[in-house]
């Protein structure tokens, strides 16, 4: 998920409060006796008295998602029959590609879809991948197919991803369900699980996006880009930062909204952050750890402790976006079998 690294992390040290702590050190003052005009670093102050930001937890919702998807698979497979399938297409032996299948694997066992796994190895050609695709594609047992990214570079992103059937792109990746999701009066056949699994967040919070400001942190294809989209579908009004922004604090001190989805750990800090605004952080970050097990953990694109001072609400790292990603891909899956069976 994580695209291209950005900003450098100097960047973080020009934010206002260090700014003020700064300033403190140079007036030799303790900070409780500097008199703060802005409305901003009173918010602050009584937001961190009683720590009021919320948790958004990713993983209840997610959980709660997958109990509705439990119910209509079997609700589905009584009426008609048809258990959905999901074809998952892993190519070469990266250690988190192979987590990440595992877990999909695992979440489809959960709510009774079926699920099957090509697994090719590190050196396979194009044409080997394009021909299991093909395979899937004809294969009326299977309703959504995914090519686990990135691929080895030596493949051709672009080709596979084309090859796969509009019908059964539950990825949402193919250029033509990307097309109609920009386009007005359109539906695209799938939304981006990461994306669509972001907006699901705020829906459920009764978190309202119209009219709201939001700004969306990375471009990819694959977060960034169809984020900025869907959220302009909601009738917010949104912005993109991205590595050649100039402004970017000033852009997204001004979000009610934000999606971050960059990769860079901890990399938005708390005074980038409108008081009461909303975070949704796509980041997962490994940062050295030696107190855990694995020698390292995972961190957001958001300096999270800061980040709950000022925020309304946060998504966490993990426990946040990561589940429900998951549970979008389920459900597009769901959709899928429904759509091509006619069943409602
Ligand atoms: N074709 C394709 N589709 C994808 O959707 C896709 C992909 N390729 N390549 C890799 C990324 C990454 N991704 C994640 C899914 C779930 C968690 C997730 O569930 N994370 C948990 C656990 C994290 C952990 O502890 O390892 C969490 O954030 O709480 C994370 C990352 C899907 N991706």
């Amino acid at each position: 998920m994580a695209s291209s690294l950005f900003f450098t992390h100097s960047h973080c040290y020009s934010s206002s409060t260090s700014l003020v702590f700064r300033l403190h050190r140079q007036l030799g003052v303790a900070p409780t006796s500097l008199r703060l005009s802005s409305s901003h670093v009173a918010n602050v102050a009584a937001m961190a008295m009683d720590s009021s930001a919320k948790v958004i937890d990713g993983k209840a919702v997610a959980k709660q998602i997958r109990d509705e998807i439990t119910a209509e698979v079997s609700r589905m497979r009584e009426a008609t029959g048809v258990i959905p399938g999901l074809a998952v297409i892993l190519v070469g032996d990266r250690k988190d590609s192979a987590t990440y299948v595992r877990n999909k694997k695992k979440a489809c066992e959960s709510v009774g879809i079926n699920s099957l796994e090509a697994n090719l190895p590190e050196d396979s050609t194009e044409e080997e991948v394009l021909n299991y695709i093909s395979g899937y594609n004809d294969d009326p047992s299977v309703h959504g197919i995914l090519v686990q990214l990135p691929l080895p570079s030596h493949m051709n992103e672009q080709n596979i991803l084309n090859a796969v059937r509009i019908e059964k792109d539950v990825d949402g990746f193919h250029p033509l369900n990307i097309g109609r999701l920009a386009m007005r009066g359109r539906d695209p056949l799938f939304v981006p699980c990461t994306p669509k699994g972001c907006i699901e967040l705020l829906h459920r919070y009764n978190i309202s996006i119209k009219g709201k400001r939001a700004v969306v942190i990375g471009r990819s294809n694959i977060v960034g880009m169809p984020a900025a989209l869907l959220l302009q579908r909601e009738d917010a009004t949104v912005s993109i930062v991205h590595s050649r922004t100039s402004n970017p604090e000033e852009i997204i001190r001004q979000a009610d909204i934000i999606i971050s989805a960059v990769g860079k750990a901890n990399m938005v800090r708390g005074s980038w952050i409108k008081p009461g605004a909303v975070i949704i952080d796509v980041g997962i970050n490994p940062v050295d750890d030696p107190n855990s097990p694995r020698g390292y953990k995972l961190v957001g694109d958001v300096f999270y402790e800061e980040a709950i001072q000022v925020a309304s609400a946060v998504t966490p790292v993990p426990g946040g976006v990561g589940p429900m990603t998951i549970a979008m891909l389920l459900q597009n899956t769901l959709i899928s079998a429904k759509r091509v069976h006619n069943f409602e």
